[in-house]
């Protein structure tokens, strides 16, 4: 039996469109939400990306403001320019486009944004709230996932065994955090895991996160099983894959998302959302 695609597009069709409505009853209210975005450099990819992000806050009706700097702007000229969108009332979020030129410490930027427009989720405080089940805004990647897991009757995950294979932090960790809090029994996987198959065989939900093509193939996977692709790699073709040997996997799982059109737009959709969100907590 072949899987089930979970659709990443059309499911951020539908958040998008309940976002969008919740998004103009605030803008009548006199509060529109509204998103920085800050790129430094010209990772040609990074480009794409913020492009999409500026035209998902477009299409729902969002405030958004681009600022670009060349590759050489100084580590405090940006923590300056953050410090002032923190304290600007039209910005609800801010997101830094990520990867930084290497002089500058991501990290401090990072903590430099405020908790409360940390949209990305990125802030140890956001990481914080996680972890003890606190308010705060939840990295947009995880959090795409669990909606997709919530759009196929996964919201509630007892019983369930998850294995999450990459331990970034700001996919991995995360990702482990949130199943659990959806009570799931949650294995963590990594470079340093000796078997990787003898794990994600007996699991009902592998997401892989690690940025390697074929991380995952069908001998690997248990029949039924559901597979979240968070990677982004190039093929030989120069195509967009996942980490998960797709033409294989599918034969095998009960449901696989696609990439492209799966975690990708869920990435920015769950952006829109914890905008929303600020916005709301902003204007309340
Ligand atoms: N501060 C920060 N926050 C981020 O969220 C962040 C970042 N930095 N740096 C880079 C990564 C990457 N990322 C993607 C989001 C959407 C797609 C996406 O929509 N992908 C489409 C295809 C895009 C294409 O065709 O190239 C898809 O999978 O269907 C991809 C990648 C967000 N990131
Ligand atoms: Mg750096």
């Amino acid at each position: 039996m072949t899987a089930q695609l979970i659709d990443g597009n059309a499911l951020s069709a539908q958040v998008r469109a309940e976002v969008a409505q919740r998004a103009a009853a605030l803008t009548a209210r006199g509060h529109r939400p509204g998103l920085a975005v800050i790129l430094v450099g010209d990772n040609p990819a990074s480009a794409v990306y913020v492009r999409n992000k500026v035209k998902a806050c477009a299409d729902a009706g969002f405030h958004s403001v681009l600022e670009k700097y060349d590759a050489d702007l100084s580590e405090a000229a940006l923590l300056a320019r953050i410090d002032a969108l923190n304290k600007d009332p039209a910005i609800h979020g801010i997101l830094v486009q990520l990867p930084l030129p290497r002089h500058i410490d991501d990290h401090k930027v990072i903590e430099t944004i405020s908790p409360a427009k940390d949209v990305d989720g990125f802030h140890v405080a956001s990481a914080g709230a996680l972890m003890v089940g606190e308010v705060g805004f939840k990295a947009c990647t995880p959090y795409g996932c669990m909606k997709m897991l919530e759009s196929i009757g996964l919201k509630d995950l007892r019983g369930k065994h998850a294995v999450v294979i990459g331990r970034s932090n700001i996919v991995g960790k995360p990702m482990a955090m949130m199943l659990l809090q959806a009570n799931a029994t949650v294995t963590v996987c990594h470079s340093g895991t000796a078997d990787l198959g003898a794990f994600t065989r007996q699991a009902d939900v592998v997401v892989a996160a690690v940025g390697k093509r074929n991380v995952l193939t069908a001998d690997m996977v248990k029949p039924g099983a559901v597979v979240i692709d968070v990677g982004m790699n190039r093929n030989d073709e120069g195509k967009l894959c996942g980490d998960v040997d797709f033409a294989g996997v599918r034969e095998v799982a009960g449901w696989i998302t696609p990439v492209p059109g799966g975690v990708g737009p869920m990435t920015i959709t769950m952006l829109l959302v914890n905008t929303l969100e600020a916005a709301e907590r902003a204007a309340a």
